[in-house]
């Protein structure tokens, strides 16, 4: 079976700062894999590379077997990627539903004609773009707010429904920067949920990065650690959790 994700030797260069160098990642379909690491490690600048948000310095992004690095956002977007970001990014102003389903544009048939004069295929369209975004407020339990803005949502509800949205676009590998950040006890364990969902009964690929060492060690099949950049180990949760060098990077200790 071929890796969905297989980073090799990546790095990214901001003038003398190596922030990542030699990073290695493989995320195979279906995982749940986490990539963990001390603050300022360079985990998000992995993500914004592996998103096309930054060209990376050097190394290889393979997906399915086919290099992506250096391509911009939305070819790899195109490609089956989507990621949420550290703090919340939806349209505030507009309602839970109608951010599901300005995420489906794409795949809409958005031919002006056929939107005006309301065309069977264009309605059948609309409808199914309704019937998809009902669907995923429903998985991700928010049906009863439907219909309110984002931005009055409770923040554990807004982080679920970018979850949702990412999902509008029918991903392949859905890539989550610290989902738990800034949720209490019971959100992190709906969180959990999800993504355990999302693995089990929507065969979604989920590539992590959280600081929330109870959700990661719960969740993940796989776990990378970087620190100040490099690679310091991989493995199973319960491999990870003993690793001396983790210990040591983690707790500071000499
Ligand atoms: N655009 C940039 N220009 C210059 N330096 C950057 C840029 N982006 C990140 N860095 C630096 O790269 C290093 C890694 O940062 P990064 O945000 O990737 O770490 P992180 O592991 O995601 O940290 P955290 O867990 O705190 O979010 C840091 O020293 C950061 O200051």
């Amino acid at each position: 079976m071929s890796a969905l994700l297989t980073v090799k030797n990546l790095s990214m260069r901001f003038g003398g700062l190596l922030a990542v160098d030699g990073v290695n990642l493989t995320v195979e379909p279906g995982q749940v894999v986490s990539m963990i690491g001390p603050n300022g490690a360079g985990k998000t600048t992995v993500f914004n590379c592996l998103t096309g948000f930054y060209k990376p310095t050097g190394g290889d992004i393979l997906l399915r077997g086919e290099p992506v690095q250096g391509l911009p956002g939305h070819k790899i977007a195109h490609k089956g990627v989507v990621r949420t970001f550290q703090n919340v990014r939806l349209f505030k102003d507009m309602t839970a539903i109608e951010n599901l389903l300005i995420a489906q544009h794409r795949h809409l048939n958005t031919n002006f004609l056929a939107g005006l004069i309301k065309t069977p295929g264009f309605r059948r369209s609309e409808r199914e773009a309704m019937d998809f975004a009902a669907q995923w407020l429903e998985r991700v339990r928010l049906t009863d707010v439907a219909n309110r803005p984002a931005n009055t949502l409770a923040y554990g509800q807004q982080r679920r429904l970018e979850i949702a949205r990412c999902m509008m676009t029918r991903p392949q590998l859905l890539m989550l920067d610290e989902p738990a950040a800034g949720l209490n006890p019971r959100e992190t364990d709906e969180l959990e949920h999800l993504i355990a969902e999302l693995r089990t009964q929507h065969n979604i690929t989920v590539l992590l990065i959280e600081h929330d060492m109870k959700l990661v060690m719960s969740i993940s099949d796989h776990i990378f650690v970087i620190n100040q950049g490099r690679p310091l180990a991989d493995g199973t949760p319960e491999q990870v959790r003993n690793h001396p060098e983790v210990i040591k990077a983690y707790l500071g200790e000499s």
